[in-house]
């Protein structure tokens, strides 16, 4: 997509009409948003088109008004007077009413959009969501759908009220002289080449600062999140310079767009002036032969003046439409990205009896295109019950077992299966529902710690939630804090210290309550004697589960049924704790390389 988004358009010859693509766009942005919406489009349209009347009626008041007093008739000032408040007063209740209707219609649909697309990519792959950084993602949440609106908003304004304020007041200027009407209507059509040479233009420059703003959500995004690194090593100075570069990028480019779009003004301008001109000198001659009054004129010029506004709107919408064609062109190329991890159409529900996990030649590339593998032909049972740890220097492949038994990854190569059931052959739900896991970069949310860990079960009782909190050892620390349960543990949990997060996240696991338990480094932030606590609560836990660990204690890695130890991605050593020092072999190396009783250093 992004090739044809950066390929320089031809230099053809500008035209107003928008090109197939750009049709096909609009075509299926109206069926798939305004559609739904018709009737309140319509309720919108029939405020616009009665605003549109009542301006259209305004010179013919002032026509009316001036006739009467040039021609000195009994009573005609109250009757001006009154016609003219009367006017102002329905254009004013008219303008607003239209004002509400037409925002109420363009905000709901474009908040729709972002639940939709918002929807969309939660339920996106994990490899697609890691892809892009949050920042970018959230810019397309926010400020390409802002695109979408500040077009939807232009359009309909430009292309309903100002389209049938123009209508109509030519209809009233035809009314008061079409000899003169023609004299301007001649003129304007120049404007047509410029305007749509620059509006093609404006979409090149749209296309490159929504990308821009997508690149600078993104950078700001990432130096606040890391306030804390950027404190400590004091760079400050180089956060800010980052945010510089991208701030300027953004200021020329939106510079760039209002230049281009400043021509617009000048050339409407330049045309508005002559066509005043053309109607003085055509009027002079008109009055002075008789053939038209003092109040025709006065009336044509007030038409064409008030005309002058919603023209020059109507001469911006197309820059406007572009921008915002870009964001729906971006806003579509999410929604349409299909997950390639999904349910097979006769995916059944997984049924776990023992909880038994099979890893059968199970390879696995990152990188789909590359031989590259991060874990290469591995074969392991973990017994329906037991627990087996993985061990193995850092890159050694472990994480990456671990996230494929949920599919966060599908594998390469081989299979995974649980009591015999392929997880590729049964729903993505009833295999997510049976796994509960702690992973090494613990994810809680600016919430209380109650609502923290019942995000394992939505819905849990305060009972079981203090149950779980107890099984992993944080009920006393929660109690502790100001105000226990319902403490609120600031963004991503800052204000806990990493075991306390630890202990939340594994008591979120335990409230989940499901048969197969993966914990990626969970106690690795405890001190000992919270680790020790931990370990207690855990054995309970764990010893009617399948649960499959990583650790570097040697507390965790002894308690284990199985030790599996990994080594660029493949296993090479399966077997007990003492089995595997007497073999005196990599798993052996890997202790004697432990730095103290209690920790055996892997990583
Ligand atoms: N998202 C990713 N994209 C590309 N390569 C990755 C990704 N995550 C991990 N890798 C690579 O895969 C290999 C295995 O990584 P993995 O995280 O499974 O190792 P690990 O044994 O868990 O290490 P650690 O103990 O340090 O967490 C490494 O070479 C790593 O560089």
């Amino acid at each position: 997509m992004t090739g044809n988004l950066l390929k320089p358009e031809k230099k053809a010859r500008p035209r107003l009409r928008l090109d197939a693509a750009s049709r096909a766009l609009l075509r299926r942005f109206v069926v798939d948003w305004v559609w739904p919406r018709r009737w309140e489009l319509g309720w919108t349209l029939f405020l616009t088109a009665c605003l549109a009347a009542v301006t259209g009626g305004y010179p013919a008041v002032i026509k009316k008004s001036f006739d009467m007093l040039m021609g000195n008739q009994q009573g005609a000032l109250p009757f001006v007077l009154t016609a003219i408040v009367g006017i102002t007063i329905a254009r004013a209740t008219l303008l607003f009413a239209q004002a509400i209707a037409t925002n109420r219609f363009i905000l709901r649909l474009t908040s729709d959009m972002q639940k939709l697309a918002f929807r969309h990519l939660i339920s996106a792959d994990f490899a697609r969501l890691s892809r892009e950084t949050p920042g970018r993602l959230m810019s397309r949440l926010t400020n390409d759908i802002g695109f979408v609106q500040g077009a939807m908003m232009a359009a309909l304004n430009s292309i309903f009220r100002d389209t049938f304020s123009v209508i109509a007041l030519v209809i009233a200027m035809l009314y008061l002289d079409w000899a003169m009407t023609l004299v301007v209507l001649s003129v304007y059509p120049l404007a047509a080449l410029p305007v749509a040479a620059i509006s093609q233009r404006l979409r090149r420059v749209a296309k490159q600062t929504q990308s821009g703003l997508g690149d600078m959500t993104s950078l700001l995004a990432e130096k606040l999140a890391g306030a804390r690194l950027i404190k400590s090593f004091q760079l400050e100075n180089y956060a800010a310079d980052r945010l510089d570069n991208s701030f300027e990028q953004i200021y020329g480019l939106k510079m760039k767009s209002v230049r281009t779009r400043a021509r617009m003004d000048p050339i409407l301008e330049v045309l508005g002036g002559i066509a005043i001109a053309g109607v003085v000198g055509f009027a002079y001659l008109r009055i002075s032969t008789g053939i038209s009054t003092v109040g025709d004129f006065m009336g044509f010029i007030t038409a064409l003046l008030m005309a002058a506004q919603p023209i020059r709107a109507l001469g911006n919408l197309a820059g406007r439409l572009q921008e915002g064609l870009a964001a729906a062109e971006s806003f579509y190329g999410l929604i349409d990205e299909m997950p390639t991890i999904g349910d097979k159409p006769d995916a059944k529900r997984l049924s776990v009896s023992k909880g038994q996990i099979s890893f059968r030649g199970v390879g696995f590339a990152y990188d789909a295109a590359s031989e590259e593998r991060a874990v290469h032909d591995v074969t392991l049972d973990v017994p329906g019950g037991s627990t087996v740890a993985l061990v193995g220097r850092s890159g050694a492949g472990k994480s990456t077992i671990i996230n494929l038994v949920p599919r966060l990854f599908d594998v390469t190569e081989g299979q995974i299966l649980i009591d015999g059931q392929d997880v590729r052959d049964v729903t993505l739900s009833s295999l997510r529902d049976q796994i509960a896991i702690v992973s090494q970069d613990i994810t809680l949310f600016d919430d209380t710690i109650e609502a923290n860990i019942a995000l394992g079960r939505l819905g849990a009782s305060s009972e079981d939630i203090i149950e779980a909190a107890k099984a992993a050892a944080a009920h006393d620390f929660i109690m502790g804090l100001p105000q226990g349960y319902q403490t609120m543990i600031g963004d991503r949990g800052s204000r806990l210290s990493g075991g306390q997060r630890q202990r939340v996240a594994l008591a979120r696991a335990i409230l989940k309550d499901a048969p197969i338990l993966l914990l990626d480094e969970a106690t690795s932030a405890l001190d000992n004697e919270s680790e020790q606590l931990v370990q207690e609560a855990l054995a309970k836990f764990t010893r009617t589960r399948t649960t499959l660990v990583i650790a570097h204690r040697l507390s965790t890695i002894q308690n284990a049924d199985m030790i599996c130890v990994m080594d660029g991605g493949r296993i090479v050593e399966l077997g007990k704790h003492f089995e595997l020092i007497d073999r005196n072999g990599p798993y052996a190396r890997l202790n004697r390389s432990a730095h103290g009783p209690q920790t055996m250093i892997v990583n």
